[in-house]
């Protein structure tokens, strides 16, 4: 149940080193500061520490109330997972070597089905919300399963363990591989509702429906239509995938050959709004880009997975340069990393290859010839690689944005909820080393590249901490 009362208390304070993203900055690091967190879990100041003593004043603390962090230990906003596939996780780590519709057919739906089963779908929900939460995953926007009642499963076992979350029940009215796993469309529409009222019964606080056709290959213009219509009535959030892969665009040409493009087919059926998240993009045209910046929908940015199934390469230069909201996903189990700081590692590694094929001007060509220094200086103001930072900001902040809520989460402004991570980089038995040149950027940024949970001390949702995790 969700209670926030009026008048909130100040709950606890940090005190150190702070690491998040603006609008104007993709990262800033702001040493010795302070930072009080109410009782409602939202910050109500964030200042330099030279004001902790009229601070104290005002908001009654002492020091022993105050959390100090060490040396080169951070807080940063808790990460933003737009997109993940929680009935996918028992598979993750396996089954890379087919391409998206082959790979859907031989391993997703088979696994898929098992949800049926209450116990499995138990077992596999609470192991995933568990891991992402101790990799700092403090937002999850999950697919389950075309089953109402294990998808309601995941939003309990979500809630429980304090996680703030999107979940979907899965819709599919067509499925010429596995007939086995499918609904009728009206099972879908049915069965949508029913999982919404269910869902909104419960009254969760950070835990909400998002409404999600599966993609446009797997949904009759029916389904897609009234599944546009559930989201206006309710409200809700909407999720699926677009343009991934090269084959499912052709099939989508195919099956909708009245539409003009792949982004008309859900534009049509009032499934692209300022609450929509789309998966991958990676061949969505400038026009189609358009439509999403003037509907104010996002995309879920999903390097590895796009990798890993061979779909292609998203260009987030471009999607940034349309201003559509973007986020990154892990896409898990197409994604076969269930951590956000390898989503930031493998958006810099794509934007890198971008950057290489724009650099050799041969990105339709085989070509290997090394690139000169000329052509390297002329073409770099042509196209700049992610930095690390930029990244870091699509983790955190930019998925709040591409969510639409970041107005409550995804960075350090006061009268946020307070989402954070605190980072130990010095940790025994850990990832990397850090050394006495070392600046304060060189260590977060050795985080962001080298790090792992074993430096994700605390983790915290709206104030509560939720990391360490009970029974770790
Ligand atoms: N990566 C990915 N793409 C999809 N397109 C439709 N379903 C899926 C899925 O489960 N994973
Ligand atoms: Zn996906």
């Amino acid at each position: 149940m969700c209670s926030t009362s009026k008048t909130s208390k100040l709950a606890y304070c940090i005190k150190g080193t702070f690491v998040h993203s603006t609008d104007s900055s993709p990262m800033e690091i702001l040493q010795d500061h302070i930072m009080g967190v109410n009782s409602n879990g939202k910050i109500e100041f964030f200042e330099n520490a030279r004001k902790q003593v009229e601070l104290a004043k005002k908001w009654r603390f002492s020091e022993s109330d105050i959390r100090e962090l060490g040396s080169h230990e951070f807080c940063m906003p808790g990460m933003v997972d737009t997109h993940i596939h929680a009935s996918q996780y028992s598979f993750s780590g396996t089954a890379l070597d087919l391409s998206l519709l082959d790979w859907l057919d031989k391993y997703t739906f088979p696994t898929e089905r098992k949800y049926k089963e209450a116990e499995f779908a138990k077992t596999i929900y609470s192991s995933i919300v568990r891991r992402t939460l101790r990799n700092g995953t403090t937002t999850a926007c999950y697919f389950a399963t075309i089953y109402t009642d294990s998808s309601l499963l995941l939003a309990e076992i979500a809630n429980n363990y304090g996680q703030r979350a999107f979940v979907g029940k899965v819709c599919m009215d067509i499925n010429n591989c596995a007939a086995n796993y499918k609904e009728t469309t009206d099972e879908s529409i049915a069965e949508t509702e029913r999982f919404i009222k269910e869902f909104l019964e419960r009254k969760y606080c950070r835990v909400k429906p998002i409404i999600t056709p599966r993609f446009a290959v797997s949904c009759s213009e029916e389904l897609l239509q009234e599944l546009g219509e559930l989201a206006k009535i309710h409200g809700t959030h909407i999720q699926s995938h677009i343009s991934e892969a090269v084959g499912e665009v052709e099939s989508v040409k195919t099956l909708f050959p009245n539409y003009k493009h792949y982004t008309d087919v859900y534009d049509k059926s009032k499934l692209l709004t300022d609450k929509t998240v789309m998966a991958h993009g990676c061949y969505l045209s400038d026009e189609e880009l358009a439509i999403f910046r003037e509907r104010g929908a996002a995309i879920s940015h999903c390097p590895n997975s796009n990798i890993s199934l061979c779909s292609g390469h998203l260009d987030v230069r471009k999607v940034l340069k349309h201003k559509v909201k973007i986020g990154l996903g892990t896409d898990v189990a197409g994604g076969y990393c269930s951590s956000m700081l390898d989503a930031i590692r493998r958006a810099i590694d794509t934007s890198k290859v971008l950057y290489i094929q724009y650099e050799l001007g041969s990105s339709h060509s085989n070509q290997q010839t090394m690139p000169t220094s000329k052509t390297f200086s002329i073409q770099k103001e042509k196209y700049t690689a992610l930095s690390y930072k930029e990244a870091f900001r699509l983790a955190t902040l930019g998925g709040s944005q591409a969510l639409n809520i970041d107005d409550v989460t995804g960075n350090f402004q006061i009268g946020k909820e307070f989402d954070a991570i605190l980072v130990s980089p010095c940790v025994p038995g850990g990832p990397f080393d850090v050394f006495a040149d070392d600046t304060f950027e060189d260590v977060v940024q050795k985080f962001l590249n080298l790090g792992d949970d074993r430096n994700i001390k605390g983790v915290y949702v709206a104030g509560q901490q939720v990391v360490p995790l009970p029974n770790a």
